[in-house]
């Protein structure tokens, strides 16, 4: 396979270059990979020890002027070796994915939907935000993914409010727990005689509860028949709940005063936005590269995941709540031309402006409203954002 220079020392091959032509993508975004800086997020309350985590780092932070509590650091930095990303002082999290969720402008209390969690990121950062209010349900069709963030949620101490679900996130259906409990206890069903009841979540899953999803796994082992809870937290509205009541689904009328205040579909994508995603491609050979992420009919595929798992999280989301649309894609394809077509087919659908983003280095997409950020106008990694309202009419 040919390679070409893109004016740093990371070499793309030919076909790569094509793809990103094709796409009309400037393939100099690339050349910037040498200078881009990383980004770390502060856990709540570290403000005060910037000098303890930068001796850590053994190197100065740079507050990142647009988003509290982001920090770059110089790109040769291991964020994974340092004492204080292993102490839970911080997290490895780029600025763009920041701004992502900043654009959900969450408030105490919401109840907040994560269709594709996984490894976590971002959810983390929802977590922060939410404090000790309002729950999170994390949904990622990976399980080992999902693992890995249920790792992250307990290394960092946000799992409190939060459950995680393996399920497929085009056809998920679960209200928030928590506004489940509140109209189980309107109904007056808490006085019916409880079976299966779900109580405090431990590693060690029950005998039967492991059965149940090894059996199901085996019967379609290629399809996730029934979301899987493969975690929640004390106060994640999962405790007192029968299996029935937390499965149970409702009707896309009644979601309009039962669904989550916001939704984040940070939907799979190419990942040709990321530069130190395709990096990691020179490892794993560039063949790879050809068939996970250039090959047109998976394209064809993704872009219909991606306006699947759209549609389904704006169903799931209740009158005048938000929701985000992102991808670490810069192809029109897999960013504005999806969100077009959702917003052809859900007329309760409002793109909106996000609040912020007059401060944030950052173009417009080719849909106004619409986000895109790239190493060269941002300093981070490439990533598309979208924010929609769902009006209270349908
Ligand atoms: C871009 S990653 C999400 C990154 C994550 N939001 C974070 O901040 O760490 C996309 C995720 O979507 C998941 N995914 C792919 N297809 C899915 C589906 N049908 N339902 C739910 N998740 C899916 C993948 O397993 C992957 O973990």
């Amino acid at each position: 396979m040919m390679m070409m220079n893109t004016s740093s020392n990371f070499p793309l091959p030919d076909a790569f270059i094509k793809f990103l032509e094709e796409n009309g993508l400037d393939p100099s975004i690339y050349a910037s990979r040498d200078s881009l800086p990383r980004y770390i997020r502060l856990k709540p309350g570290r403000e005060a020890k910037i000098d303890e985590i930068e001796a850590e780092f053994q190197c100065k932070l740079s507050e990142v002027g647009w988003l509290p509590s982001f920090y770059s650091l110089p790109t040769h930095v291991q964020i994974a070796n340092s004492k204080a990303y292993q102490e839970g002082k911080v997290y490895g999290i780029d600025a763009a994915s920041g701004a992502a969720v900043q654009a959900l402008n969450i408030v105490p209390g919401d109840h907040v939907l994560d269709l594709c969690a996984a490894p976590g990121a971002k959810l983390c950062m929802v977590l922060d935000l939410l404090g000790d209010s309002g729950s999170v349900t994390g949904v990622d069709v990976a399980r080992h993914r999902l693992a890995a963030c249920r790792t992250m949620v307990q290394k960092y101490a946000l799992g409190d409010r939060c459950r995680l679900l393996v399920a497929d996130g085009t056809s998920f259906s679960l209200i928030p727990s928590i506004v489940l409990a509140a109209t189980k206890l309107l109904n007056g069903s808490t006085l019916e005689k409880k079976v299966d009841v779900f109580k405090e979540w431990t590693s060690k899953r029950p005998w039967k509860e492991r059965k149940r999803a090894e059996k199901a796994r085996a019967a379609s082992p290629l399809q996730i028949l029934e979301p899987e809870l493969i975690f929640y937290g004390q106060h994640s509205g999962v405790i007192g709940c029968t299996r029935d009541e937390l499965y149970q689904t409702v009707s896309d009328d009644e979601l309009y005063t039962c669904g989550y205040d916001k939704v984040l579909v940070d939907a799979e994508c190419t990942h040709d936005g990321s530069i130190r995603h395709v990096q990691k491609f020179e490892n794993w050979g560039w063949q790879t590269l050809q068939r996970r992420v250039l090959d047109a009919e998976r394209t064809d595929d993704l872009t219909n995941l991606q306006f699947r798992l759209l549609s389904n999280g704006f169903r799931l989301l209740k009158a005048g709540g938000s929701l985000i649309y992102s991808t670490c894609s810069l192809t029109v394809a897999q960013n504005e031309e999806v969100i077009e077509r959702f917003l052809l087919e859900n007329s309760s659908a409002e793109l909106q402006e996000i609040d912020d983003f007059r401060s944030w280095p950052c173009k417009s997409g080719q849909v106004p409203k619409t986000l895109r950020f790239d190493p060269v106008t941002s300093q981070t990694s490439g990533l598309f954002v979208a924010k929609f309202t769902k009006s209270p009419t349908f």
